[in-house]
C-alpha cells in the first residue's frame, strides 16, 4: 500500500512537471504583459511571422508615428525589424521581393498583431497597392488617419526642409505660390475625375508631393473598393492631438484586441501641448512624448492659408460627401 502511494505520488509529480514544461514560458520577456497570454484573432501561436495583419497607410504628417509609438508600447504588436515602422515595400522596395518583406516580421511573436506604418501608401503610385496587399494577405486590415490638408502640407514641408531653410514660413509661401497654381492648372486640363486621379497619382513623389497628398478624394475611392468598412478604419488625425483615447478606443475595437489603452491613461504635457501616456500596470514603460516639429516655428501667413483653403475646398467637399462626415477643416 505504501509503495502504491509512493508510485502514485511520483506519477502525479511527473505529470505536473510534464504539463509545466509544455506551457510556453512567458516569464522571460512577457512578464510585464500578462495580457499577451491570450491569442489574437489574427495568428495562431505557431506562426512566426509573415505578411502584416494591419498596415497604417497614412496620411504622412497626421500623427502616425506617435500612434505607432503608443501602440507598440502595449507589447501587443509586432513591428518591422527596422529603425522605422515602415517597410515601403509596395512603393520603393517592391523589387526586393516577398521574402524580403516577410523577413521583416520574423521574430518569435506569434501572439502579436503584425503591423507596419508606411504613411505614403495612401497617395502613392501604383494604383494597385490595395489589391497587391490583399493578394499577400486576404485578411489584411488598413488604418488611415486624415487631418487638415493645409496643416499637413506645412508639416510635410517642414519635415523636408527644416534643417536647411532658415525662414521656413517664407519658403513655404514661395512653394505654395508656385505649386498650388501649377497643380490647379494641370488638373483643369484633365477631362474627368479618372484622368485627374491618374495625374495626381503620377505626382506622388514629385515636388508637389506635400500638396497632392492632401487631395484625399482622389485616393480614397481605390482603397474603399478593396477594403470594406470592417477592414478599413478611418481616423481623424486631430483626435490624436485633442483626445487620443477616442482614436485608441476605435483602434482596439477595430483590431478586436484587449482594451489596453484607456482614457485615464493620458496626461496633458503642458510644455508640448500634447497628450502623453502615463505608466500603468498595462503599459509600464510608455514612450517619451515628442515635441511636434511644425508648431514651435513661425506659421504661414493668413494669405497663404487662404490660398490653400480655396484650393482644397472643392476636393474636401467631395470627400465629405463620400465619407458622409464633415471634418472641421477650413
Ligand atoms: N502626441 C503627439 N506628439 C507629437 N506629435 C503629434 C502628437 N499627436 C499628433 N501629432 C502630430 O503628428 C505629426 C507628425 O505626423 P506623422 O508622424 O504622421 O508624420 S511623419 O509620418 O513622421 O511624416 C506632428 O506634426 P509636426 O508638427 O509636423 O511634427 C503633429 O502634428
Amino acid at each position: 500500500m505504501k509503495r502504491l502511494r509512493k508510485l502514485l505520488l511520483l506519477n502525479v509529480i511527473g505529470i505536473v512537471l510534464i504539463i509545466y514544461n509544455t506551457i510556453p514560458d512567458y516569464r522571460t520577456n512577457r512578464n510585464t504583459f500578462p495580457h499577451l497570454q491570450s491569442t489574437t484573432p489574427f495568428r495562431d501561436s505557431t506562426d512566426k511571422g509573415g505578411f502584416p495583419d494591419v498596415i497604417v497607410i497614412g496620411v504622412e504628417g497626421c500623427g502616425n508615428t506617435v500612434m505607432m509609438n503608443f501602440l507598440n508600447a502595449t507589447g501587443y504588436f509586432q513591428v518591422p525589424n527596422r529603425t522605422t515602422y515602415s517597410s515601403d515595400f509596395f512603393t520603393g522596395n517592391w523589387e526586393r521581393g516577398e521574402e524580403w518583406y516577410r523577413s521583416l516580421f520574423t521574430q518569435e511573436n506569434g501572439q502579436r498583431i503584425t503591423i507596419e506604418n508606411s504613411p505614403h501608401y495612401f497617395y502613392a503610385y501604383p494604383p494597385t497597392i490595395p489589391q497587391k496587399m490583399l493578394t499577400l494577405n486576404p485578411n489584411m486590415k488598413v488604418i488611415l488617419q486624415l487631418c487638415d490638408p493645409i496643416q499637413r502640407a506645412f508639416s510635410c514641408y517642414v519635415h523636408n526642409h527644416k534643417h536647411y531653410t532658415p525662414n521656413i514660413a517664407g519658403a513655404f509661401a514661395e512653394y505654395a505660390r508656385v505649386h498650388l497654381l501649377q497643380l490647379q492648372g494641370e488638373l483643369n486640363t484633365k477631362i474627368d475625375f479618372h484622368h485627374q486621379e491618374r495625374h495626381v497619382l503620377s505626382k506622388w513623389n514629385s515636388r508637389n508631393r506635400c500638396i497632392q497628398a492632401g487631395l484625399y478624394v482622389y485616393h480614397l475611392e481605390r482603397w474603399q473598393k478593396s477594403f470594406n468598412h470592417s477592414r478599413m478604419l478611418i481616423l481623424d488625425g486631430d483626435d490624436m492631438i485633442r483626445e487620443p483615447w477616442t482614436s485608441y478606443a476605435k483602434i482596439q475595437d477595430f483590431l478586436e484586441m484587449p482594451k489596453l489603452i484607456h482614457k485615464e491613461d493620458w496626461v496633458l504635457n503642458n510644455k508640448t501641448g500634447q497628450y502623453c501616456l502615463k505608466p500603468s500596470s498595462r503599459i509600464p514603460k510608455p514612450p517619451l512624448c515628442v515635441q511636434p516639429k511644425s508648431t514651435d516655428i513661425q506659421q504661414p501667413k493668413e494669405e497663404i492659408i487662404s490660398a490653400f483653403t480655396t484650393f482644397y475646398k472643392p476636393y474636401n467637399e467631395e470627400l465629405f460627401k463620400i465619407l458622409g462626415y464633415r471634418y472641421p477643416w477650413q
